[in-house]
């Protein structure tokens, strides 16, 4: 008795794609048919002749016939009012870890995109620690009009942080739920006004922050932050498979504190090692957008409240900022896209 015997014998029953699945072997006879869940009653009777028939055959010792009910392909997703109508494309600044100056890059890429003739925002969703104020020199409360928040400005740059509205030890203790809430409301209560661009710094890591986000704002891409050393690539990784998950296209990733530039000598050195962020963008399967070099000036010029894009236009670091910046604006897609349906299995 083998599959073709089966099969013949099941030939009279007419079964046709409702065949899903055939196993045989040892004189054991598994057939799964494949049917609408609100089939099955109307079906039972069939299904109990093809078992009996089955089992009737020589050579089998246990007949069993079971139903199985695909799913039906997803509906797509009804189209949601998009919470930023006047926003072309928002982009994530994110890191699978702290400290890589993710921050850092996303203020000076926002000046870069400014300065490069786009209209900019600057969104600061670490809310758990939010360092747009410090970073911008910004400690002013926005006005409100109409219900809603108007952002501040700076380097062209319309800017807004949590920590513009609550000193940062408040933020500190929110629970997950309050911390999107804020978030949420950050994105639509926020008067943006038409924007090319709107640059989002993430919290570092991969939570609900994150995932609200790319939900809500209808993420265009993620640009993903790294420093060269093993670890901190597989933080980046972590982050990289995160935006798969939620159909985020990752634009790339950025190698910060790439090498050491000596501001006395001009020399070079390789602190972390080099190029390591470059090698696993080629490994992973995404594009590579610069690296920045680990400079006294970008961290003097960030701590003081002027980004260095604005600070120095005419430095190294700056120059750096700006193929970023090329790199992104020649990477983000023109079309804007739907929001991405997370499917937990
Ligand atoms: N390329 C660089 N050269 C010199 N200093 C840098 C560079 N990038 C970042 N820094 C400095 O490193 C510190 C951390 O940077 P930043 O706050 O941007 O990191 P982050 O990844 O956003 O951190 P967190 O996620 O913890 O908020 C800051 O003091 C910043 O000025």
């Amino acid at each position: 008795m083998n599959e073709d015997d089966i099969r013949a014998a099941l030939a009279p029953f007419n079964l046709g794609k409702m065949l899903d699945g055939l196993h045989v072997g040892d004189g054991l006879v598994q057939v799964t048919l494949a049917i609408k869940r609100e089939d099955a009653a109307a079906r039972e009777p069939l299904r109990r002749d093809v078992e009996a028939a089955l089992a009737a055959m020589p050579g089998v010792k246990n007949a069993s016939v079971v139903f199985t009910a695909h799913k039906a392909p997803a509906a797509p997703p009804p189209p949601v009012a998009p919470v930023l109508p006047g926003v072309k494309s928002v982009i994530a600044v994110a890191s699978g870890k702290g400290g890589v100056g993710k921050s850092t890059v996303a203020v000076n890429l926002a000046v870069a995109l400014a300065q490069s003739g786009l209209s900019v925002g600057l969104l600061d969703a670490d809310i758990y620690g939010p360092s747009l104020p410090r970073m911008l020199g910004l400690a002013r409360k926005p006005e409100v009009r109409d219900g809603k928040m108007i952002p501040l400005e700076a380097w062209g740059v319309k800017c807004m942080s949590i920590g513009f509205l609550v000193d940062g030890d408040t933020a500190m203790v929110w629970r997950g739920p309050m911390a999107t809430g804020a978030l949420t409301q950050m994105l639509g209560q926020v008067e943006w006004g038409a924007l090319d661009v709107l640059v989002v710094d993430m919290p570092p890591g991969t939570g609900d922050i994150q995932l609200t986000l790319a939900q809500k704002a209808r993420l265009a891409g993620a640009v993903v932050v790294s420093t060269p050393q093993d670890i901190a690539l597989i933080d980046a990784r972590r982050g990289v498979k995160m935006f798969a998950q939620v159909n985020v296209p990752v634009l790339g990733i950025v190698e910060n504190m790439s090498y050491f530039s000596c501001p006395h000598c001009g020399g070079r050195t390789d602190v972390f090692g080099h190029g390591g962020a470059a090698a696993e963008a080629a490994r992973i399967g995404v594009p590579f957008l610069g690296e920045v070099p680990l400079l006294l000036e970008i961290r003097e010029t960030g701590d003081a409240g002027t980004p260095v894009c604005a600070a120095a236009p005419q430095g190294v670091a700056a120059a750096a900022f700006r193929a970023v910046a090329a790199a992104v604006a020649g990477a983000l897609a023109p079309a804007r896209r739907a929001p991405p349906r997370i499917v937990i299995d």
